[in-house]
């Protein structure tokens, strides 16, 4: 897969000029369904790198406070999103099946969610937490609780010493980690694609989890909407909205494959450390 123009702009530029201690740092954004997860898995897979999923942290609050009955869309439940947050034990577990240098990987890693010790991989992807999500994502002191736990996993610019990742690296995906969580990321992507395609690849994603398409709920209008909504809320909140970092790279994958789109990031990685 040839690079695109702004991938090559990149590499030619010279960007290291002192030697790094620190393990490559690689920053995925995007909106809701671009393929952010789905790509940093497959680049830390390729890569041997950690991964972190951001969204994932967001998701187990919003899903601790609507198992207590408190829902997160309700301005007056702000004080108490922002306790949950600060008290949930959160934790992620990602299997990489294979180490593989080849585009081909035959399974594609998994990551597990624990809230208190408890897998919620799956629940913290239903219909429900997703409505409610941006509204606890958008709670200042639920993003300051959530920056000191992803720091606390190795997410920090000096994470070589005495971190949680034995990897080579890290990939780190979400909304803001250019912007605030990774400022310094040695690359930042801003993954994009249009709302057709990504509530297509969504509601595809929902019936092979189980969601039945034919009981009327799930069409790809509601999903499209649904994204588009939680977007604009992403886009336009006080605190660290969703935005490219002005040294990101945007990357479209309307038209790319998943192998395509992982292909153009290991390779700018390459790159890049091949400069370092
Ligand atoms: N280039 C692509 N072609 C087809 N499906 C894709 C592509 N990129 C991602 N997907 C699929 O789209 C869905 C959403 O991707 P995901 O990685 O969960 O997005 P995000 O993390 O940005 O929300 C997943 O089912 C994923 O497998
Ligand atoms: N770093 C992050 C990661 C996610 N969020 C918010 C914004 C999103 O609407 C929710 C859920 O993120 P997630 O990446 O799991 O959502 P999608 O997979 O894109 O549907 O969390 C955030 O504000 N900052």
């Amino acid at each position: 897969m040839p690079l695109l123009p702004s991938f090559r702009l990149l590499l030619s530029r010279t960007y290291f000029t002192s030697a790094k201690k620190r393990p490559f740092q690689v920053a995925i954004d995007g909106p809701a369904a671009s393929g952010k997860s789905t790509t940093a898995k497959m680049v830390a897979q390729r890569l041997g790198f950690d991964y972190i999923d951001t969204g994932a942290f967001y998701r187990c609050v919003t899903l601790a406070a609507l198992s207590k009955g408190i829902n997160p869309s309700d301005p007056s439940n702000t004080g108490k999103i922002a306790s949950i947050a600060g008290e949930a034990q959160i934790s992620l577990e990602t299997v990489f099946p294979e180490r593989t240098t080849s585009s081909a990987s035959a399974s594609p890693p998994t990551t597990r969610v624990y809230l208190d010790s408890i897998d919620v991989s799956s629940e913290i992807r239903t219909a429900q937490v997703s409505k409610h999500v941006s509204a606890t994502a958008a709670i200042g002191a639920v993003r300051e609780a959530v920056l000191h736990k992803v720091r606390s996993i190795g997410a920090n610019d000096d994470f070589a010493e005495g971190a949680a990742t034995a990897r080579d690296g890290l990939v780190m995906d979400g909304r803001d980690i250019g912007t605030v969580v990774l400022p310094n990321a040695d690359l930042k992507i801003f993954l994009v694609a249009n709302s057709q395609v990504r509530a297509e690849r969504r509601l595809q994603e929902l019936i092979k989890n189980g969601a039945d398409p034919a009981s009327g709920v799930l069409q790809v209008e509601d999903v499209r909407k649904d994204l588009e909504q939680r977007d604009e809320l992403d886009r336009t909140r006080k605190v660290s909205p969703l935005k490219k970092a002005p040294d990101a790279v945007e990357l479209d994958t309307s038209g790319l494959t998943i192998e395509g789109q992982v292909d153009i990031i290991v390779s700018t990685v390459k790159g890049l450390q091949s400069r370092q």
